[in-house]
């Protein structure tokens, strides 16, 4: 049997703060499998970045195992197991995107000719070839964030953990970068986790949705997509989209309710 990329049972969080304890994350039971295209949709504060978070290690469960890679957070962090895409581009304004995009690998400690071969491979998979020697603020919004996906491919992770990387974007720019996003996807085989707000970007999107409710945050409903890998922008429009949609928004509309 294959085991899950990630694997979590029973994980709970409990931030201890300054004023009352804040139960973050409640009894999360979640099994990704290699190639998944898994979206965490909830609402605001319902703990999805903190779920996120825990999966790269930048947090540690209070309660529950949670493994990556068959390895603790810790393990897989430290043999990059992932490439992590954050809700702001986050480039240095200073570095050309290019030279974004070797930090990493800079830090890793590549030599010069493979950081090279590496950064013109991961431009060409997002659309930027021609950019490198561009600086971040010569780059529209969603061009930046490109960059930035082309920063968390570089040094190869399996998987992708994407915090609301087209958020702050507009809906046509979301929606070329969605159906870009499909295409690496696609391409490259990786396992993504991707949270988000939009409920047409997570039924666009996923092979998997899970929908969380308000806090605690607790998994109250996993559709396993029905729809073709292949998505053009159109099938937006098929009953077979909008009946997920449809599944999604009771979800979210459920978690409200308990
Ligand atoms: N370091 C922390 N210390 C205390 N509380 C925290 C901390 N980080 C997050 N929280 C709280 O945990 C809850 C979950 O936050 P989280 O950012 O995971 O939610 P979210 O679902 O990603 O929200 P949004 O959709 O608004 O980004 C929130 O109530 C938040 O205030």
């Amino acid at each position: 049997m294959k085991k899950p990329v990630i694997d979590a049972s029973g994980v709970d969080l409990t931030f201890q703060t300054k004023d009352a304890p804040v139960h973050a994350l409640k009894d999360v039971n979640l099994q990704i499998d290699k190639g998944d295209f898994v979206s965490f949709i909830g609402p605001s504060g319902c703990g999805k970045t903190t779920l996120l978070r825990c999966i790269a290690a930048l947090e540690t469960p209070t309660g529950g195992s949670l493994t990556v890679n068959g390895l603790s957070p810790d393990e897989a962090r430290k043999a990059r197991s992932y490439g992590y895409v954050f809700q702001a581009a986050g480039l240095y304004p200073w570095r050309t995107i290019e030279k974004n995009i070797k930090l990493p690998l800079e830090i890793m400690g590549y030599p010069k000719a493979e950081m090279d071969e590496r950064v013109k491979r991961v431009l060409d998979l997002v659309d930027l070839s021609g950019f490198g020697k561009k600086f971040p603020w010569q780059l529209s919004g969603g061009m930046q964030q490109r960059a930035s996906i082309a920063r968390a491919l570089a040094f190869d992770a399996d998987i992708l953990l994407m915090d609301e990387p087209f958020g702050a974007l507009d809906e046509i720019v979301r929606d070329k970068l969605n159906e870009e996003l499909l295409k690496l996807w696609d391409r490259t085989g990786k396992t993504i986790c991707f949270v988000t707000h939009s409920i047409p970007e997570a039924v666009y999107l996923s092979t998997k949705i899970v929908v969380m409710s308000p806090r605690p945050g607790r998994i109250t409903d996993v559709i396993e997509s029905p729809l073709p890998r292949e998505r053009p922008l159109e099938i937006r429009d098929t009953p077979e989209f909008i009946e997920i949609a449809h599944r999604v928004r009771e979800g979210l509309r459920e978690g409200h309710n308990t």
